[in-house]
């Protein structure tokens, strides 16, 4: 970490009194002149952090100065604030290191104000009078297009809201891509679990807060924030005004230049329309310098897709694990073969994003096949696609006029490649390959023309020239031959000045100071000849300037600036050019995101041995051999046991709405209960999946309650965030949901827990009729079966040898009647005197209890599809130390 008050000379710590951190208490006219104009920038933009260029740093004063310390782990430090005013509190960070650090504070939750030097600082220390600085970014959490600051495989959106009562509006962008979006909806709680399906690094709301434009914090509390939204986000707080439907439906038509909004399907979502129009808003506000070219709004309804709660995004670990929140070990990571960014982002929004379109399926299915039948098909297409740069956020910058020759470059040179992405695809017939068959030429034409316009390398900073080909503009062409001469004529009179003083190792040479000068060794300084006015003394050499050298040199460089500047419109021009087929290049760009998704699958299905399913309608699930997609890529090859799965066909026997699945500890039922539940999500995404062969019914939900932790953030215990996700599902489980459940009733006292689990089980089977897979310690629950002809007991096995057993990680019908938690104890290093003390307790508890549930003496067994009524009847005695 840079220690600024080392790198910095001007800096110093104040140790008598502490540095001023509020400029409001101090005298504006007192302050120095730099200060003064900071406090004036800051007052503009209080809820930013400042970032001030200050020479070779960005300086920060005041109370931001202490933030950013705080926040970046860099010295506080402190300097003169004016002679009366005394040190006032500073921190800074080196100007080249600006990227890196904007982005921890932007990914802590703060907005950035970037204050830059707009001219040449020498300029204005010649004419005596302070650099000119403007503000030239500003950086939300939410506004973020620098390839540096945003992560290649994900999107960065932006979100705005509007809540009218119980209704509610949605929109978010990514601004870097384009991709806009907008949706109407009712209950709070569904709002909250679209923003936690889509991880908004900034959320819009407009409030009627004195202090609108606040950014706050994840956890920040304030009043003008609706308690039940998630504290997880950082809130914008905005006026009403642009959220309001007379200045939202007006701001969307002009940006569109439409006339209603029909065709974007959302002229009759008011709400919808307004939260659009916030967002807007917002970036005409935030974005001035760079328009940000926005693709046209799609209006989207939440019910669309197959829908994963918050919980079941964590449980099923599809984006990050559980454990350490990392991607390594998630679902993402084990499909993951993208070959581009715009491949890596459409994964993962695939993948939280599951169709409940059979139609839509079997369009991916279908492609997965073909790539899959043809291996030299798909190679060529993935090796094609190594070559195409992020057109979707390359095209972004381009449009927002930021992006530099080497931005224009790659993107010129992918889509040179498109042609060929184009010819490959007509190798095929699927719907996705079909989708890439008709690339427009023009776009090849237009990448052919940047080529030819830009050199092969160009310079990163645009302004340092050299970044157009010779033979695209005579002006050009006439000045670069110009300056050629001059720079030959300097040659040239390095020749002729060591013939005419007969000096072998005279010099010509150049710096900014002085400029072009003639350099002697200081031994030869005699021979230096009468028109030779001396300029600079060096130790050994001594410097010249004749006045023909000047008159070249001004020539020179007057020459060098009117070329840049010529490069620089001609740069300008074709980035323009670029950007008015935008919308164009990233219509395609999504084609060859999909393509690139569907690609990577085939790559995973061929090498993992996945099978594509089939997608029907109705409830039916059944998997043969399925496989847990991530556990088995961690083991050694042949090591995963695979295991079927039969459910949701309760007319058959052996498929069951609910499976009550018991083994004992470590035996592998959580394994078992995720590997369901992720081959649902992946057939639904279109994938193949682990298994030999399935077949599968659409899903509207799935949900999981799999171990809970406590929710120390909302002071919530394990045993209450575990009765919340049960009631969730409860009150939202269909029968065409799938409900994965591991070990509810565990949290509490054993009799509760067991009388809770019974009845939640029991209310499934019965009530909601959803595919359930119920794992359990309580082998208790293994009557449900006798009861309930829709309930089937299965068991992860183990083999008990004299000492040990071994997990054969086998699912098998039955029930078991051990949990061997003891020897599970054993296994993890309890101490021998524990487990022996252990093992006596149990065979005490044994020999007392006796437990019964079930049905009142007479109640036979029920089919709940045609009869329910006899729930309520079927507990009757729960006594489990049966001789008290
Ligand atoms: N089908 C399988 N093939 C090979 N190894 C497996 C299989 N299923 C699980 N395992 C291994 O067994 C370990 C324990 O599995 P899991 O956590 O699912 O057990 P569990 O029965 O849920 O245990 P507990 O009841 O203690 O929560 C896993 O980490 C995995 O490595």
């Amino acid at each position: 970490m840079t220690n600024y008050s080392e790198s910095n000379p001007t800096s110093n710590i104040a140790t008598s009194k502490s540095p001023h951190t509020d400029y409001r208490h101090l005298d504006f006219d007192k302050l120095t002149p730099m200060n003064q104009h900071y406090v004036t920038v800051k007052k503009q933009y209080p809820n930013a952090l400042l970032m001030y260029r200050v020479g070779d740093f960005f300086e920060c004063f005041f109370q931001d100065a202490v933030t950013i310390s705080q926040e970046l782990e860099i010295a506080l430090t402190s300097k003169e604030g004016g002679k009366e005013i005394g040190r006032v509190a500073m921190t800074g960070v080196p100007h080249h290191a600006l990227d890196r650090y904007s982005r921890l504070l932007v990914e802590k939750g703060y907005a950035l104000a970037i204050c830059d030097q707009v001219e040449d600082s020498a300029q204005a220390a010649a004419e005596g009078r302070m650099v000119e600085r403007k503000i030239t970014k500003l950086l939300t959490p939410g506004t973020l297009t620098d390839e540096g600051m945003l992560t290649a495989k994900r999107n960065n959106f932006l979100a705005a809201i509007v809540i009218a009562g119980e209704h509610w509006g949605l929109a978010y962008a990514d601004i870097s891509t384009g991709e806009f979006f907008t949706t109407q909806s009712q209950e709070l709680s569904n709002l909250n679990l679209e923003l936690l399906r889509l991880q908004p690094s900034e959320i819009l709301i407009p409030t009627n807060a004195p202090d609108i434009n606040s950014l706050l914090r994840p956890g920040e509390k304030s009043d003008y924030l609706n308690n039940n939204l998630p504290d997880c986000f950082c809130y914008s707080l905005r006026s009403q005004t642009s959220f309001t439907l007379n200045e939202a439906k007006p701001r969307l038509l002009i940006t569109f230049g439409v006339r209603s909004l029909e065709g974007m399907g959302c002229e009759h979502l008011p709400l919808a329309i307004r939260a659009a129009g916030g967002l807007l808003e917002y970036l005409e506000d935030t974005q001035k310098a760079h328009q940000v070219p926005l693709q046209a709004l799609r209006t989207y309804n939440q019910v669309d897709f197959l829908i994963l709660d918050h919980q079941t995004r964590r449980n099923l670990e599809i984006t990050q694990t559980i454990r350490d929140g990392s991607f390594h070990g998630s679902l993402l990571w084990a499909l993951d073969r993208t070959c581009t960014p715009m491949g890596g982002r459409a994964l993962r929004r695939w993948l939280l994003e599951p169709l409940l379109s059979i139609k839509g399926i079997i369009a991916r299915q279908d492609t997965i096949q073909e790539l899959n039948d043809n291996p030299s098909l798909r190679q060529d297409l993935r090796q094609l696609l190594r070559h195409i740069y992020d057109l979707e956020r390359i095209t972004g910058r381009v449009g927002a006029g930021t992006a530099n020759a080497r931005d224009l470059l790659s993107l010129a040179e992918s889509l040179v490649k498109l042609t060929e992405l184009s010819q490959l695809a007509r190798l095929g017939t699927s719907p996705y390959l079909k989708a890439l068959q008709t690339i427009p030429p023009e776009l090849e034409q237009l990448g052919k023309h940047v080529v030819n316009h830009l050199v092969e390398t160009p310079p990163l900073h645009l302004k340092d020239g050299g970044v157009i080909r010779d033979g695209i503009n005579s002006d050009l062409d006439m000045m670069r031959h110009r300056l050629k001469d001059d720079h030959q004529w300097l040659a040239n009179l390095e020749i002729t000045e060591r013939q005419r003083t007969g000096v072998s190792n005279l010099k010509v040479g150049y710096n900014k100071t002085f400029g072009y000068y003639i350099s002697l060794p200081r031994s030869k300084a005699e021979q230096a000849p009468d028109n030779y006015v001396r300029k600079q003394t060096l130790t050994n050499e001594e410097r010249y300037i004749t006045s023909e050298l000047k008159e070249r040199e001004n020539r020179i460089l007057t020459a060098e600036d009117d070329l840049n500047k010529l490069e620089y419109e001609i740069f300008v021009e074709l980035r323009l050019e670029v950007a008015q087929k935008g919308q164009q290049i990233r219509h395609i760009a999504k084609a060859v995101a999909a393509i690139d998704v569907l690609g990577g699958l085939a790559e995973v299905a061929v090498f993992q041995g996945y099978c594509r399913p089939q997608i029907m309608e109705g409830r039916q699930i059944e998997i043969i051999e399925g496989r847990h997609p991530v556990v088995e890529q961690s083991l050694a090859v042949g090591l995963f046991v695979p295991n079927s799965t039969r459910l949701g066909n309760s007319k058959t026997e052996d498929t069951p709405d609910l499976i009550i699945l018991t083994g004992p500890n470590a035996s592998g039922k959580s394994c078992y209960l995720r590997q369901v539940g992720l081959i649902q999500l992946m057939a639904q995404t279109g994938s193949f999946i682990p298994a030999t062969s399935a077949k599968l019914g659409i899903s509207d939900r799935i949900f999981t309650r799999v171990g809970a932790v406590d929710d120390l953030a909302t002071g919530q215990s394990t045993f209450m965030v575990e009765m919340n996700e049960t009631a969730n599902i409860l009150n939202h489980g269909t029968n065409k949901s799938l409900i994965l459940l591991d070990e509810i009733g565990r949290g509490t006292a054993t009799f509760d827990g067991l009388s809770i689990a019974w009845a939640v089980a029991e209310y499934l089977a019965t009530e909601i009729q959803g595919r359930t897979i119920f794992a359990t310690h309580y082998h208790e629950l293994n009557e449900l079966a006798s009861i309930l002809s829709n309930v089937a007991n299965y068991q992860v096995t183990v083999q008990e040898l004299a000492h040990e057993i071994i997990f054969l990680h086998q699912v098998r019908p039955g029930g078991a009647d051990k949990s061997y938690g003891i020897e599970a104890g054993r296994l993890a290093g309890l101490p021998p005197s524990v487990i022996t003390r252990a093992k006596q307790v149990m065979n005490q508890i044994e020999k007392h209890s006796k437990i019964a549930l079930g049905l009142r003496k007479g109640i036979k067994k029920v089919n709940p599809v045609k009869d329910t009524k006899t729930k309520g009847e079927l507990i009757e005695q729960l006594d489990i130390f049966g001789d008290n």
